[in-house]
């Protein structure tokens, strides 16, 4: 088989990059960096294959890359690319779902803990030495079990939030996707309903959706009226889904109680961004997969899609378009 051109943009565990130099040539640029920026443009005329993840790949990228035949993006959500330019060429582009969800799960049922009852408030007051005298109501967080987790996109991630919220803390579950699903939990524990109602009946609304043109803003301010006086939201899907502006205007009035939010508009968050240090928001550096083990099963399976495409075979996870909902 012939050696093809490959260029990595993301850092890999050595061992995986190994596996690709044993079958192709290697060019290791990535693009966020301005001392390696001119190496990835310049790579792009010659590249079969692309492996990384976090940067925008658009119709403009893809000119520049006439020889492209697929990329593999170190990420389940693929809102970074432009699908349709991808479709054009007929570029195979390949994700890690399934690898991350447990993992992902894991994180945002932390931020719902985290939020109700203000393990980072907390644990400042330790650390910064107030921690005097018993704390006061004024400290008192709220009770996360028996709460209602309304869970807006309800896939992999939301299947599995589901069952930790049900399953281990006695949450009822709501859940709204746009086609019918089951959900995949003892009768009664869950079941599905409009975003509307989700919304309004929900103690925690967690978002793990993906960003599509649909998504994009679909929380704003006549969202944030329609939740419970006292909600908490719980982001860990993508930030543009949420409406910044709103957000800040549910917290400030009083509408929210808190925010867990992984995920924002600009990442990394600027500096000057009010929800950096709002005293309502839980920030989070975008770490929903990043553990040690699940960051390598991701870059693994990346590796196995990449070199199963290159190599003319069926890569275990090509990234499909959802059919249409109905
Ligand atoms: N914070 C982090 O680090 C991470 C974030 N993520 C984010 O989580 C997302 C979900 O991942 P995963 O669970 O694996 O994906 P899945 O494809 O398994 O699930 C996506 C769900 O969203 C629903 N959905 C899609 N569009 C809409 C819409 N317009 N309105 C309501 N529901 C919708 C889908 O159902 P239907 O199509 O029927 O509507 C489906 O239930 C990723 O796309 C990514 O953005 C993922 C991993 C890590
Ligand atoms: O946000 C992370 C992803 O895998 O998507």
């Amino acid at each position: 088989m012939s050696r093809k051109k490959v260029l990595v943009y993301r850092q890999l565990p050595p061992e995986q990059l190994e596996r690709i130099r044993r079958e192709h040539e290697v060019v290791e640029a990535n693009p966020r960096l301005p001392e390696q920026r001119r190496a990835f443009f310049d790579a792009l005329p010659e590249a079969q294959g692309m492996i990384g993840s976090s940067y925008p790949v658009d119709a403009a990228m893809l000119a520049q890359a006439p020889r492209l035949e697929v990329i593999s993006s170190i990420s389940v959500g693929v809102d970074k690319f432009e699908l349709d330019a991808l479709a054009r060429r007929g570029i195979v582009l390949c994700h890690t779902p399934g690898v991350l969800t447990e993992t992902v799960a894991d994180l945002l049922f932390a931020l719902i803990l985290g939020t109700s009852r203000r393990l980072v408030e907390l644990a400042c007051h330790v650390r910064d030495g107030r921690w005097t005298e018993s704390v006061g109501d004024d400290l008192f967080g709220w009770d996360v079990h028996g709460k209602t987790l309304g869970i807006v996109g309800y896939g992999r991630i939301g299947h599995a939030l589901a069952r930790r919220a049900a399953l281990g803390f006695g949450m009822p579950v709501l859940y709204h996707t746009r086609r019918p699903v089951d959900s995949g939990l003892p009768e009664g524990a869950a079941r599905a309903a409009a975003l509307d109602e989700l919304l309004a009946r929900s103690d925690f609304v967690a978002l793990v959706l993906p960003l599509t043109p649909q998504t994009q803003g679909l929380i704003g301010p006549r969202e944030f009226a329609l939740m419970k006086p006292g909600a908490i939201l719980v982001n860990g899907a993508r930030g543009p889904i949420v409406q910044e502006e709103a957000l800040l205007r549910a917290l400030d009035g009083g509408r929210l109680r808190a925010a867990g939010l992984d995920v924002f508009d600009v990442e990394p968050l600027p500096p000057d961004s009010p929800l950096r240090t709002h005293p309502k928001v839980l920030p989070l550096p975008h770490v929903g997969s990043a553990t040690h083990e699940t960051r390598l099963a991701m870059s693994v399976l990346a590796v196995d899609n990449l070199l199963a495409a290159l190599g003319g075979g069926r890569p275990p996870a090509v990234y499909r378009l959802p059919p249409a909902a109905g």
